[in-house]
């Protein structure tokens, strides 16, 4: 029943499910060296915040063969290029940043050991964060009957579990899982081929829509709760998800429905007052204008493509994270969970 293991490190190898080619083909993608995993990230062959900073983490530990000596300045080349893989989750830089710590501080005879030890370190806090979210997310939908996510944010976005998706494991232990309607998610369809995989692997009861059909089903009462995952969170509790979310929360403000999103505190970036300062990703035209190998936008048309979308706080009513629950997220309800939160772990900030 638990979500797929997307990533796993073994021998000299990292080991990724291969996300592009879900749902029809589930296959896994061996990278060897930091070229490899860095494609991989940019090609969404391993996406998700979460996930790519785990992947990112262990993409360092191929900067050197095993069977080389350790160096630092490759592994530090290695981190500078993988930073550049994708612009906007910040789990990516924050996983790096502790690689790059690991790098400046360690001798260099015990640093092959010492980074890997790290990786596998930040692998294992996102089982344990996606497990906690899935604690503190569960009473929120509780009483819903229809849960509305958009993209994926579950287990293949994650270690394990997930984030938006957690919760909803969470219950499903129990038998006491809502239904999900998964937005499809255009272009790229992470919410029809991913989120739908993999709840209906888990035997969570998932029906896709269109995303314009979201707003419909809320009008018709079919829809309790929206929850999503973050790629960024401002310290003003402004979210950067993918593209639509901002939609979905304008018309869960409309309909009086809560809009919850789900991430662990690596994902809030509180250098960052608000949330119109988050890079936000610009992909190729091409995931727009085609459909697999057929055009289906002019040349002559221009497309605009952007990744992410950044839904302002209060437009949420709650962020989810692996310490409690952030109700009415703004400045100093997000201060406060980071305040009370490293002096008393897990407690919910009201
Ligand atoms: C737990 S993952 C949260 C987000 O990373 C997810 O909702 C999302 O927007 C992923 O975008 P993607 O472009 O597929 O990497």
């Amino acid at each position: 029943m638990a979500a797929p293991e997307t990533l796993r490190f073994a021998g000299d190898s990292l080991i990724l499910i291969d996300q592009t080619r879900l749902p029809d083909t589930l296959t896994e993608l061996t990278c060897t060296n930091v070229d490899q995993v860095h494609d991989a990230i940019r090609r969404l062959v391993v996406r998700g915040a979460p996930a790519i900073g785990i992947a990112a983490g262990y993409g360092v530990c191929l900067a050197v063969p095993q069977d080389e000596p350790a160096d630092k300045e490759r592994y530090r080349q290695a981190i500078e290029y993988l930073a550049t893989s994708r612009p906007t989750a910040v789990n990516l830089f924050w996983a790096l940043d502790r690689m790059r710590r690991i790098v400046d501080d360690t001798e260099t005879a015990d640093l092959k050991e010492a980074l890997r030890a790290e990786a596998h370190q930040i692998h294992e806090e996102d089982r344990q964060m996606c497990h906690q979210i899935g604690e503190h997310g569960a009473p929120l939908l509780a009483a819903c009957r229809n849960v509305l996510t958009h993209c994926n944010a579950g287990g293949l976005a994650t270690s394990t579990w997930g984030t938006a998706l957690a919760p909803i494991y969470h219950l499903h232990r129990d038998q006491k899982a809502p239904h999900v309607f998964a937005d499809e998610t255009r272009p790229l369809l992470q919410g029809g081929r991913l989120t739908a995989w993999e709840l209906s692997q888990a035997g969570v009861a998932v029906t896709v829509i269109t995303d314009s059909t979201a707003g419909s089903l809320m009008r018709q009462g079919k829809i309790d709760a929206v929850i999503v995952g973050a790629d960024r969170i401002s310290a003003a509790g402004d979210v950067a998800n993918k593209i639509g979310t901002y939609s979905v929360a304008v018309l869960a403000k409309h309909h009086g429905l809560p809009m919850y999103v789900a991430a662990p505190t690596n994902t809030f970036d509180l250098t960052l007052p608000s949330g119109d300062e988050i890079p936000i990703e610009q992909r190729h035209r091409d995931e727009v204008a085609c459909v697999g190998d057929v055009q289906i936008v002019p040349d002559a048309a221009g497309v605009l493509n952007p990744a992410f979308d950044v839904t302002p706080a209060e437009l949420i009513a709650a962020i989810i994270t692996e310490r409690g629950v952030i109700r009415r997220p703004d400045q100093n309800s997000v201060a406060e969970h980071f305040r009370s939160a490293d002096r008393r772990p897990n407690a919910v900030s009201k």
